[in-house]
């Protein structure tokens, strides 16, 4: 099982080194504009499975929202210790 905090280690060190079999650098070069759209597509995924399917597909879909708001967060260079202090 892997947390949200082993995701980030994983896609900042892809971004870093750049891995080009990676989506998620993929994704970053593209940019916010790209990655931001994405993020709304899965936001409405999570809700509409929230309110509709299982509590699995559910958790399925939210795994994939929290995922694209990572690289949004990698593409406008954004650190999870700058999101932790606004919490
Ligand atoms: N958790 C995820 C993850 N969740 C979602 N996605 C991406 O988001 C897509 C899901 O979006 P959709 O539901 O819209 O499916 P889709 O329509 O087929 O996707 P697109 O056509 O829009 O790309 C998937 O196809 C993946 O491209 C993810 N891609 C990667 N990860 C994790 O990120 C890690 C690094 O991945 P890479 O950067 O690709 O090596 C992996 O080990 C995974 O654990």
């Amino acid at each position: 099982m892997k947390s949200f905090e082993d995701l980030w280690v994983e896609l900042s060190a892809k971004v870093e080194s750049g891995d080009p079999g990676s989506g998620t650098v993929e994704a970053v070069r593209h940019g916010v504009h790209h990655v931001g759209k994405k993020v709304v597509e899965e936001a409405a995924e999570a809700w509409m499975a929230a309110e509709h399917e299982s509590a699995e597909r559910a958790a399925e879909e939210i795994s994939q929202l929290l995922y694209h708001v990572q690289v949004l967060m990698l593409a406008r260079g954004v650190t999870l210790d700058a999101v932790y202090e606004k919490l």
